[in-house]
């Protein structure tokens, strides 16, 4: 099948809301391509989350509303985006977010379409009509720059807040409803409700500030002080992965490469050296004040401002003076 000269974003959408990680797809997308930035939306009949969707620049919206597919499961959403390229052409590029939809209906898509996925890209670029998709390798130790120079679409998904959103307009946008997908019902399984997960904690991923918890300060006392000095700042607690060992903390506070991905305005660093895994979840922060008593510690290269020395009274006297 011909390529078409597109690159296309998945929007994901829970309960009919847009997730944000589809206005960062798009603000990089929209950064690196040469070629018109497609958003690819399915939504109900009465909703109009386009109008939000054009905040961020994308050249064309294919519109899917459709009533049950806005509910499909993965299998259903794979065949109607299979049935779509078939309809459009095939586009230069297919990305959608390392989500757990993304991360489900991007693998499928690639196996029906015969093609390459790049899974968890932390950058993407072009040359050319070629997308360089990089990611950690070989446990995480290496960058490595993947293409997929034969095959189309070439796709990837990519994690929540590696790409920053920004908003832009195009007074060039184009609307264009797709009807009649014909997608196939999958019988097997039938999806009665949706909720979305109740929060058992705040969601560091959206977190403004965080106070970050790394092996240096994981003491009772540590841990205290620093929740403490959490709470004044008004942070989320987050963790490196040695303190996921602890009943309190899961991978929805780890941050880094097999955590979660944050951006917040402040990050606070204790006792946390600085592994690759780790600032691999922090590139988006904005201003990253670290502690340790290591004056070498990796972590100082990734810092606003580091101070050298005791997690525990750092902590201590921040929150004295707060
Ligand atoms: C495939 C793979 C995926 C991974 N994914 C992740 C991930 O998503 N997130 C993650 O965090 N890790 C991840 N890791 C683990 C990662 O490699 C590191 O082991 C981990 O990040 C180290 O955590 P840390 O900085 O808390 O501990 P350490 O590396 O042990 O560092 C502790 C630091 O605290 C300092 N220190 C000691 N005492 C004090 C004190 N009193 N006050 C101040 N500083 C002190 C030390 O100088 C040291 O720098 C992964 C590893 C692999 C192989």
């Amino acid at each position: 099948m011909a390529v078409i000269n597109e690159n296309w974003v998945f929007v994901e959408t829970d309960l009919q809301k847009i997730n944000p990680v589809t206005y960062q797809l798009l603000t990089k997308m929209k950064q690196i391509s040469h070629d018109p930035v497609v958003a690819v939306l399915i939504e109900k009949s009465d909703a109009s989350l386009e109008t939000e969707l054009a905040e961020y620049g994308p050249d064309k919206i294919l519109l899917i509303k459709d009533d049950e597919l806005v509910d499909g499961d993965d299998l259903e959403l794979t065949d109607a985006l299979n049935k779509l390229i078939q309809k459009q052409g095939t586009p230069n590029t297919f990305i959608f977010p390392a989500t757990v939809v993304g991360r489900s209906v991007a693998p499928r898509l690639q196996a029906w379409l015969r093609t390459g996925l790049t899974a968890d890209c932390l950058d993407l670029k072009f040359e050319g009509d070629l997308l360089i998709q990089t990611k950690p390798s070989y446990g995480d130790n290496i960058m490595c720059e993947i293409t997929i120079p034969n095959n189309h679409p070439q796709m990837a998904t990519a994690r929540p807040n590696v790409f920053a959103a920004e908003k832009q307009t195009n007074s060039n946008l184009k609307v264009e409803e797709i009807e009649n997908l014909d997608w196939e019902k999958d019988s097997k399984l039938v999806i009665k409700s949706q909720l979305l997960p109740p929060k058992t904690t705040d969601d560091i991923t959206q977190a403004e500030r965080i106070v970050a918890l790394g092996r240096g300060d994981k003491t009772d006392a540590g841990i205290t002080v620093a929740n403490n000095l959490a709470k004044k700042l008004h942070a989320t607690v987050g963790v490196t992965r040695p303190l996921t060992d602890l009943d309190q903390y899961t991978v929805n506070e780890q941050i880094g490469q097999s955590g979660q991905t944050v951006a917040p305005d402040l990050l606070v660093n204790l006792g946390v050296s600085g592994a690759v895994q780790y600032t691999a979840g922090i590139a988006n922060a904005k201003v990253v004040v670290s502690v340790n008593t290591d004056e070498h510690a990796q972590i100082f290269k990734y810092s606003d401002y580091y101070f050298v020395g005791n997690a525990l009274e750092f902590s201590r006297a921040l929150e004295a003076i707060l």
